[in-house]
């Protein structure tokens, strides 16, 4: 695991856009896993920049998205689909065929969850994973359980959760209680995992996730057995170290 501290959110934020824009460099047809939540936007303006400066082509670039809410439409504006193409695809040029989400709108979780795994298995291999972290340890939507759970699964959203993701909504009822998310194995064999962690209320959490033991109750903590594990964070969500 290497760990980059950086000043603040706008620090850590810039950095990771140069670490994937680096591989979007180096492999134009890479294979980006893309994540959600408040955490990565910066990423992906500094990335949006890049494009518009010229530094990063994203034509050939393609990409799986971890995981989506069960049970919102597309044009919802709280659907991780309406969130990719706001603050990513909408801006650069890649191609929206390339893109890839679960289908948060398919109610047969099974069949859902099975159409993913096959999409990702056809990208043959994710070069970069970006992760956000959840407050109870969480990575996509895997939420803290008795084993880890492997391939792409239908989630019960836990309460923490649910209140965290809260403020995106208009009322607590509206916040979807289930999700498609990507499996923890998956994620795992990502060739690199990049996570982006910022802002003192994740302290305690990153502590426990990366300096605690390996446990499913914190599903992050899986991330320490990863062989190229790099963890951008600020100074206030590494200060309980
Ligand atoms: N499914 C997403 C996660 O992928 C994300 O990492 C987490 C933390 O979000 P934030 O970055 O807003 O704290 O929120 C959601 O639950």
């Amino acid at each position: 695991m290497r760990i980059i501290k950086t000043k603040d959110y706008n620090d850590m934020s810039r950095k990771a856009a140069n670490y994937i824009g680096a591989l979007i460099i180096n492999k134009p047809d890479c294979v980006l896993g893309l994540a959600t939540g408040s955490t990565p936007i910066g990423t992906y303006k500094n990335l949006v920049a890049g494009y518009e400066n010229g530094d990063y082509d994203f034509s050939n670039v393609r990409s799986v998205n971890l995981d989506e809410y069960k049970g919102l439409p597309k044009e919802n504006e709280q659907s991780y689909y309406y969130f990719m193409h706001d603050n990513l695809f909408s801006h650069v040029n890649i191609d929206p065929a390339n893109t890839h989400l679960p289908d948060g709108t398919e109610p047969d979780s099974q069949k859902a969850c099975e159409e993913y795994n096959k999409v990702i298995a056809s990208m043959g291999g994710v070069d970069l994973q970006l992760l956000g972290l959840g407050h109870d340890g969480h990575i996509g939507f895997n939420e803290p359980n008795d084993e880890f759970d492997k391939e792409t699964h239908c989630v019960d959203l836990t309460e923490m959760t649910i209140e965290a993701n809260k403020r995106f909504f208009n009322s607590i009822d509206e916040v979807p209680r289930q999700a498609y998310t990507m499996g923890i194995a998956t994620i795992m064999r990502a060739k690199c995992v990049l996570m982006v962690v910022s802002g003192k209320d994740k302290a305690e959490i990153l502590k426990k996730s990366f300096f605690g033991p390996i446990t499913p109750q914190v599903p992050a903590s899986i991330l320490q057995l990863h062989p190229n594990f790099v963890l951008i964070a600020d100074e206030d969500a590494l200060s309980a170290l």
